[in-house]
């Protein structure tokens, strides 16, 4: 199984060795056309404003839409799940624009900018050791979203179908087990597909 990182900007390395962890082939995206041998992509954290500039500059802005379409898997981590969103709070514009989702960005405020703790991940066995720096909060989800984790009442990981995020980064520890369910995503899909 060979997984993208899409590696314009942001925590892409943390990501491919996580990858590998879980039993995956990372491999990081620099071009669109990679995207055709992959199974699923990971869109890591960063800066959500960088990294959709740089997606549109590279076209990757239609290929990933149409990556989406095929159904196959992607994973946004904090900035990732900004761009990923249909809706970011007092932006006029998404990214994606493809998970009916809407976003506060840096939500957990100046005082709270970083923090670790352990998390309770609806589909995982163990709380999950979850690492949120400026972290982005989901405001408000659609029916077909479901929660998978909730800090302080407010959603922070969710899933719609064969998109993942997370507010977090589950790439900076050495727990796995978020990557390895990503991963479970994929093997399922092919699972029904063949
Ligand atoms: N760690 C992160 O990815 C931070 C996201 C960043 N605050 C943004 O708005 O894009």
């Amino acid at each position: 199984m060979k997984v993208g990182v899409l590696a314009l900007q942001g925590a892409v390395a943390e990501h491919i060795a996580s990858l590998q962890r879980a039993g995956a082939e990372g491999v990081p995206v620099k071009h669109p056309d990679q995207l055709e041998e992959l199974d699923g992509l990971i869109i890591p954290g960063g800066e959500s404003t960088t990294i959709g500039k740089l997606m549109r500059k590279y076209n990757f802005i239609e290929a990933i839409r149409e990556f989406s379409h095929q159904g196959k898997p992607i994973f946004g981590t904090c900035a990732g799940l900004i761009v990923l969103a249909k809706g970011i709070e007092g932006e006029e514009e998404a990214h994606l624009g493809l998970m009916d989702i809407t976003v506060s960005r840096n939500a957990f405020g100046r005082q709270r900018e970083s923090f670790e703790t352990n998390l309770e991940v609806k589909g995982l066995k163990e709380p999950l050791r979850a690492v949120f720096i400026r972290a982005p909060l989901i405001t408000s989800v659609a029916d077909s979203v479901d929660v998978l984790s909730t800090y302080k009442d407010e959603i922070v990981a969710a899933r719609q179908g064969h998109l993942l995020v997370s507010s977090f980064h589950p790439e900076l520890t050495d727990d796995y087990s978020l990557h390895k369910y990503f991963t479970e995503m994929i093997q399922r899909r092919h699972v029904t597909v063949s």
